[in-house]
């Protein structure tokens, strides 16, 4: 049955029979997101109808997400549409293993550009329905403005210190011609154009605008992996993962949901992060979500990836 649900201000369309949601969620999705900033560049592995992705667009951030189920995929750009940030949720149905090694995999070698041909191919794979191709064309290879509340841009943010280059050819991304993204069009459309002015619409560049050119596999700001019964385990991903060589300031913080049994501790628990990622974490966080039973508790860990799980070399892997 297809209804419609609000979680702070946003509004979700859904069929319980299809998809996961869970309103007792509403807090969590809350505090995680009042962590990101205007212009953050945000991955979520496990996004469902997107409950993070939909707010953290809305402010200003620009997100990848990706589920598994076609269904949630579904949903998730029919929700981004609703709520008018589909220019800025890039939206892939992957297994989360994949979506974040085709999302972080750095081009091969410097100067081997693909060309804009590529890109609008991948753009037009990209797009949800025929009527919505051109807009998707369009905002790949120009630069997109969207709108966000001045509010929503701390004095921290100003337009002026947030202002990056601008690179409407961002779309050219350097990838090997046999890459995968290139098949699946991922991470070409990166290249968005923040405005903290109101009604601006797309394509059109506006005095002060601010443009955001990061490519994934050179920052990403936050990881979201709630998937509790198994997330951990799902942080192999990064093993080896990000290259440092490409990668610009700081690593990304993940956030990795879990379950935890009375009998088990927080010790244990980064252990068992650690293990999979094959790396140590430094200075772990965690947040108590709510009692899913008497004896177990969903936690969210959040944790800089470490760069010891990083290529820190010159090799390519
Ligand atoms: C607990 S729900 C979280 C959904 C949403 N992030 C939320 O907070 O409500 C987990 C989601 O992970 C998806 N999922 C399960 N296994 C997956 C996998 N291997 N790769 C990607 N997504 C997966 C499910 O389809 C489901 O939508």
């Amino acid at each position: 049955m297809v209804t419609e649900v609000k979680q702070y201000g946003a509004t979700f369309k859904l069929d319980y029979s299809l998809v996961y949601w869970n309103s007792r969620l509403e807090h969590e999705h809350l505090r995680l997101i009042s962590k990101f900033q205007a212009g953050d560049i945000i991955c979520d592995m496990f996004a469902g109808i997107g409950p993070f992705a939909i707010p953290a667009a809305q402010k200003g951030c620009i997100v990848y997400a990706n589920d598994l189920n076609p269904d949630s995929v579904r949903y998730m750009k029919i929700n981004a549409e609703i709520n008018k940030v589909d220019n800025l949720i890039h939206a892939y149905n992957k297994d989360a293993r994949k979506f974040i090694a085709e999302l972080l995999i750095a081009p091969s070698s410097e100067g081997n550009s693909l060309s804009n041909e590529v890109s609008s191919k991948s753009c037009e794979k990209w797009g949800m329905h025929e009527n919505r191709k051109t807009h998707f064309e369009d905002s790949c290879l120009t630069d997109k403005v969207v709108e966000i509340p001045e509010e929503n841009l701390s004095n921290s943010e100003s337009i002026g210190q947030l202002c990056m280059k601008d690179d409407s050819n961002l779309a050219t991304a350097k990838r090997s011609p046999g890459s995968p993204l290139e098949e699946n069009g991922m991470a070409e459309c990166a290249s968005t154009c923040v405005s903290g002015k109101k009604k601006q619409g797309l394509n059109k560049r506006p005095r002060g605008c601010v443009s955001i050119n990061t490519r994934p596999w050179e920052h990403i700001d936050h990881v979201i992996m709630n998937l509790p019964a198994s997330a951990l385990q799902f942080l192999d991903a990064f093993r080896d993962l990000v290259q440092m060589r490409y990668w610009k300031g700081s690593l990304p913080w993940i956030h990795c949901y879990c379950f935890m049994r009375s009998t088990e501790t927080k010790e244990y628990i980064t252990s068992v992060a650690e293990t999979a990622l094959g790396a140590s974490i430094q200075d772990p966080v965690f947040f108590r979500v709510r009692d899913v039973a008497p004896n177990k508790a969903m936690y969210c860990l959040s944790f800089r990836l470490p760069e010891e799980a990083c290529v820190t070399g010159d090799g390519w892997i």
